[in-house]
């Protein structure tokens, strides 16, 4: 999965080297991104001028925190390939002001955008990014009421503090990429990637709206494959 992931990409910032690419946090991408840190060791140029946008970030984490999305993407990915802070937009983990936030985020992605790459991952309740299931699905950055499925994600399970709320780019950031990777992987995602297959899309499942996008790409890995 990540290395098909990886080819792709790898394809895409060949034909554009200053391309915005989404980063996804979690554990979906962490193949893909050691690709990516291998080929930037290979021939750094390659990736350089990539910029990059982070997907979604929790609310309320302290500073230093090592479970925000910030340090997921920092240790994985930007870091490794010594990615370049001017080219990188990212929600702050530490506002204490998280509308104002997203309102910024959205500013710089109508600057700057659209993503070129999007890679996401699925959550067990079939959220993209931090967009929940429910009665409406949410166009702009904003910040979500998170449900308790994402909440009990392992990212966050020793935080020790209560979370709530997240900041996220919204469904119509996602769908007005040029192209979407969405990887599928971890456990107790069997159901929901069941109901995703049926390609019946509803907000109830907002993964399922990727059916409807002109350039989405998505990879199971063997070990959902395996379960279904
Ligand atoms: O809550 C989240 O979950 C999804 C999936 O996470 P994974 O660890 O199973 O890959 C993630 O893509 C999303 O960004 C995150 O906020």
């Amino acid at each position: 999965m990540s290395a098909l992931a990886a080819e792709l990409m790898m394809k895409e910032v060949e034909l554009r080297p200053d391309l915005l690419f989404c980063a996804a946090s979690g554990g979906s991408p962490t193949g893909l991104y050691q690709h990516m840190v291998d080929r930037y060791k290979e021939s750094p140029q390659v990736i350089e001028e990539m910029r990059v946008i982070k997907l979604d970030e929790w609310v309320g984490l302290p500073e230093g925190s090592r479970f925000t999305s910030e340090y997921d993407i920092q240790q994985k990915l930007l870091k490794p390939i010594q990615h370049r802070p001017d080219r990188y937009i990212s929600f702050d983990e530490l506002t204490l002001a998280p509308k104002d936030e997203c309102d910024r985020i959205q500013d710089e992605l109508e600057k700057s955008g659209p993503i070129d790459v999007c890679i996401l991952g699925i959550g067990v309740n079939g959220h993209l990014a931090l967009n929940e299931p429910g009665e409406f699905l949410q166009t702009y950055c904003h910040v979500a009421e998170l449900t308790e499925s994402t909440l009990s994600h392992g990212m966050i399970q020793e935080v020790g503090i209560p979370l709530s709320h997240g900041m996220t780019l919204g469904m119509g950031n996602i769908f007005e990429s040029k192209k979407i990777i969405l990887l599928i992987t971890g456990k107790g995602k069997k159901e929901i990637v069941e109901k995703f297959l049926t390609q019946q899309v509803t907000n109830t499942l907002p993964a399922s709206l990727l059916w409807l996008h002109p350039n989405a790409e998505v990879i199971l890995d063997n070990e959902v494959l395996g379960e279904l």
